[in-house]
């Protein structure tokens, strides 16, 4: 799916809500977990009441490595139960040499068929090129992330050109690749910044965690970082796919998404 594809779907949607699975057997429903796969079913159950809310769905890989085998299955089972039409993410933030990147490239790539996978921007172009050779597939590049340690070594200086480390990220890291390619990954919980961000690429994507459970502001951040595109994917997880742990799961997962849906058309009508 190139940008124009997926600024099709948002139109046609009013939303550019990405549903976050990070599918937790701890957090399910006790109902389900006595079943063969019960993440599988509990997501099975979440994308049927809200794949009509949303653009895109990003498993968190973390969710499902931590089951082994029977994760690994879990995940290719959801991936191929999404519709067609919505956009997926491996949110994995991978990242390495050259030929290591390769093989996770082909890993969710090839193995698995995802739209996009976040990556790391720590060691440079060439541990990130190696996703870019895909056709039509994206690379998610980590840039000011939502959680409280992103100042780590985010917002440091950069003393020669005075810039934060997030920002040299973006701009070196925009010649890599087209805006069919890279989208950035911009936190939600600091919306004051997305100004900014913005300004330094005007065209690009961003994927942006952080509203629901972290506290992100949606309207500002989309305020401020929506583009002629709309140039946003805004992820919630644990606020849509947790409203309930009782047996009325999906349909409370409903009721949040077309929450947030709300939101997003009235911005789509006020800063498109
Ligand atoms: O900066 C980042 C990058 C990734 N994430 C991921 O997004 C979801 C957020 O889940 P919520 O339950 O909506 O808080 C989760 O998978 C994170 O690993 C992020 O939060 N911030």
């Amino acid at each position: 799916m190139n940008s124009q594809q997926l600024f099709g779907q948002i139109r046609k949607k009013q939303s550019y809500l990405c549903i976050g699975l990070d599918t937790d057997l701890e957090k399910i429903p006790a109902h389900l977990r006595s079943l063969h796969d019960p993440v599988f079913e509990f997501n099975k159950q979440i994308i049927d009441a809200t794949h009509k809310l949303c653009v895109a769905y990003k498993p968190n890989i973390a969710f499902y490595e931590a089951l082994g085998p029977k994760g690994w299955e879990s995940l290719q089972k959801t991936l191929e139960y999404i519709p067609d039409d919505i956009f997926t993410i491996a949110d994995a933030k991978r990242g390495d040499i050259g030929n290591t990147s390769s093989l996770y490239a082909k890993a969710f790539f090839e193995q698995m068929d995802f739209d996009s996978v976040t990556v790391a921007p720590y060691m440079g172009e060439d541990s990130v090129k190696p996703f870019l050779k895909f056709k039509d597939k994206w690379v998610i590049l980590l840039a000011h992330t939502s959680n409280p340690g992103a100042s780590d070594f985010q917002l440091m200086e950069s003393r020669v050109t005075g810039r934060k480390l997030y920002e040299e990220v973006i701009l070196k890291s925009k010649e890599w690749g087209s805006t069919d390619q890279l989208m950035y990954v911009v936190g939600a919980t600091q919306a004051e910044k997305v100004e900014s961000i913005r300004a330094l690429v005007p065209d690009h994507f961003f994927l942006v965690p952080g509203v629901g459970a972290q506290g992100g502001d949606l309207e500002l951040v989309s305020k401020y970082g929506m583009n002629k595109q709309c140039g946003l994917l805004v992820n919630s997880a644990r606020a849509i796919i947790y409203a309930s742990s009782g047996t009325d799961f999906s349909r409370k997962a409903e009721e949040e998404a077309r929450k947030v849906n709300d939101v997003m058309k009235q911005c789509l009508d006020q800063y498109l």
